[in-house]
């Protein structure tokens, strides 16, 4: 029997990390922060002075990205850049090189070997229409884009980065713009996903609705 997996996909900002993790730790189950894997090849290909737009170079690092998740620490060739893909710069990056339908095919595999029992919470974009499409529980998370600037807003100052909302807000258009409209696996819901709008939600709520989603599904056990 292959181990639950509940899928959960958005926009940047929608609040899949938080919910993700909070859920994962609940349940005791496994977390995949699919992002990090688009995050630390962008990362990478900066450090071995490849273009984000050359797919081969591209295809060939992910395919044998050496990469670590100890805990809540990631690292890469040996260095731990935990924080240091945790940026707009980096967020920017990934989504150029998750346009690339090599990379992703590159980096399926990875993804897919996080399914391990007990279970598997999966935080992406195409966790639900592509990666994970047998799952038995799919969330699509979603909020205004002005909601997400201000939480991301609120999220670097209060790590001391000097920001600017009118320029996260547009930032956000952006990748919302290429994540839905590029041709491979773009940002969708999945036909029998549960679309959340959690604009007027707390996390504390949206975990308790999902919560109650997997009780429903008889999934925790
Ligand atoms: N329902 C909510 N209400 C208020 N703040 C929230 C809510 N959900 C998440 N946040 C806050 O919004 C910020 C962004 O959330 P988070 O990083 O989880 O988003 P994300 O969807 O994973 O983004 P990305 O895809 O870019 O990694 C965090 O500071 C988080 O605490
Ligand atoms: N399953 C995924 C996960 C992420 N991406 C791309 C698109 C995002 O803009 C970028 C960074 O993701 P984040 O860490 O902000 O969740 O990576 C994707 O295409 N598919």
């Amino acid at each position: 029997m292959s181990a639950p997996v509940i899928t959960v996909d958005g926009p940047s900002g929608s609040g899949k990390g938080t919910l993700c993790a909070l859920l994962a730790k609940q349940l005791g189950w496994n977390l995949l922060d699919s992002g990090a894997l688009y995050r630390l090849l962008a990362f990478a290909a900066g450090n071995h002075g490849i273009d984000l737009t050359n797919e081969e170079s591209l295809k060939q690092l992910a395919a044998h990205l050496d990469v670590q998740f100890i805990d809540k620490r990631i690292i890469l060739e040996g260095e731990e850049v935990t924080d240091a893909i945790r940026n707009e710069q980096v967020g920017a990056g990934a989504s150029m090189v998750a346009s690339l339908p090599a990379v992703r095919e590159a980096l399926l595999q990875r993804q897919r070997a996080f399914q391990e029992m007990p279970g598997l919470v999966a935080d992406g974009r195409d966790m639900g229409t592509v990666v994970f499409a047998d799952a038995p529980l799919k969330i699509f998370l979603t909020a205004s884009a002005e909601e997400r600037a201000r939480r991301r807003y609120l999220q670097l100052k209060a790590k001391g980065d000097d920001v600017n909302l009118a320029s996260l807000l547009d930032e956000i258009r952006a990748r919302d713009e290429r994540d839905t409209q590029r041709v491979v696996a773009p940002l969708k819901p999945a036909a029998d996903a549960i679309v959340l709008d959690s604009t007027e939600l707390s996390i504390e709520q949206v975990l308790e609705r999902i919560l109650s989603e997997v009780a429903d599904r008889d999934l925790a056990g």
